[in-house]
């Protein structure tokens, strides 16, 4: 009997896999109205050059105006049609007012459209240690991450929703949205945030036909890696020289190529995929059968990498009271052990 289901249930989706394979129409960014946050720098600028290139219509927003028209020329230089559409907005997006004023701004170029798909690619990262924070850098770091993606993604399901448009919402997170190790405590949290909203919402936005993505991405070789690289641990460094790291380029055809296959979990390379697969639970898989395989290989990689980061911790103890003892964080009263 269990047999007899198991074979139904391999044959089923193989069926559902090849049909999907074969027939799935690929979404095609061409006269599409493509909004991209963050879309000034890295990741977001490498997606708005692509989306370009494409044939999209493409609005970008970010906050530095000088960077927002250095990306902008960027983007005129691919431009396919010349009645391409391309705008660059300055709003920050990480409060309600700041995130809906930016998209009503780039949809009034539209005639008021809501666009096709929304990318929510703004965020930041500021590594340090947990007791070194404090409630504003704790908050701020939430800003950075959930803030900057949450409202962008409130903002547009209310556009889209209003008008009965559809459309698609694509989240970036971080492989740190699924794990996390030392020196992340005021990003991770945010990047494991956007991963709850992202699940919810690919269930409610069923209501409206609007599709959710979100991505997962490993390290991305971007001006902001160089900064917070400047400020980030060095024992996070040290766990970090296992991951080798993409360019934008590639993290943002890895995006493009998710959202086409209709892919809810996005990863683009092996390290995304393992991370992915060994921690999917009841999220849509993206396939039953190799994710089967990388769940194994992560069931027996990932406990063993464990075990060299929590010794690659451990060896900075002495380093890190050192540290402590020259911020003047240490209670001096306190008797050394
Ligand atoms: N680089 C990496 O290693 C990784 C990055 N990620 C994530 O990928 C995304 C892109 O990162 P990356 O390409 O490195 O980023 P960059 O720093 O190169 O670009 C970030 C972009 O977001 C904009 N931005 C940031 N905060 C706001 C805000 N509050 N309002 C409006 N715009 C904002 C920035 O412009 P401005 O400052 O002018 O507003 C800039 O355009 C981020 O969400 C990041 O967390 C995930 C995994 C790894
Ligand atoms: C087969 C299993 C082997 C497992 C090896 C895993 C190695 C992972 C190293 C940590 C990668 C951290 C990336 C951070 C990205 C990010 O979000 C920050 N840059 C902030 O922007």
């Amino acid at each position: 009997m269990l047999g007899t289901t198991v074979c139904l249930a391999i044959v089923i989706s193989l069926i559902i896999g090849f049909s999907q394979m074969f027939f799935r129409k690929k979404w095609d960014p061409r006269s599409q109205h493509c909004y991209v946050t963050g879309g000034s720098s890295g990741t977001g600028l490498a997606l708005a050059i692509l989306l370009t290139k494409k044939g999209a219509d493409v609005s970008i927003v970010a906050r530095n105006e000088e960077r927002l028209q250095k990306a902008l020329a960027e983007l005129e230089k691919v431009r396919q049609t010349p009645n391409q559409i391309l705008k660059a907005y300055s709003f920050s997006v990480d409060t309600e007012s700041g995130a809906t004023a930016a998209l009503d701004a780039a949809c009034e170029a539209h005639g008021g459209q809501s666009p096709d798909a929304t990318f929510l690619c703004a965020g930041k990262s500021t590594p340090g240690y947990f007791v070194e924070q404090d409630e504003a850098s704790l908050r701020q770091g939430m800003d950075e991450t959930y803030w900057a993606q949450a409202f962008s993604a409130l903002a547009a399901a209310k556009h889209m929703v209003r008008q009965r448009s559809k459309g698609k919402i694509v989240f970036v997170s971080s492989v740190l949205g699924y794990m996390s190790i030392i020196g992340y405590s005021p990003y991770s949290p945010g990047k494991f945030a956007i991963r709850g909203l992202a699940e919810t919402l690919q269930s409610e936005m069923m209501l409206y036909g609007i599709d959710v993505h979100i991505c997962f991405p490993c390290t991305i070789f971007t001006p902001s890696y160089v900064e917070e690289n400047r400020i980030k641990p060095k024992v996070t460094l040290k766990i970090e020289e296992t991951d080798s790291g993409d360019t934008p380029e590639t993290v943002a055809a890895g995006i493009l190529r998710g959202v086409q296959k209709g892919r809810f979990h996005i990863t683009y390379n092996f390290l995304g995929d393992v991370f992915r697969a060994s921690t999917c639970g009841s999220s849509p898989r993206n396939s039953y059968f190799i994710d089967l395989v990388y769940g194994l290989i992560g069931y027996i990689a990932l406990p063993i990498w464990r075990l060299t980061v929590d010794s690659t911790v451990r060896s900075f103890r002495q380093e890190h009271q050192e540290h402590l003892a020259g911020t003047g964080f240490l209670d001096p009263a306190a008797a050394k052990k």
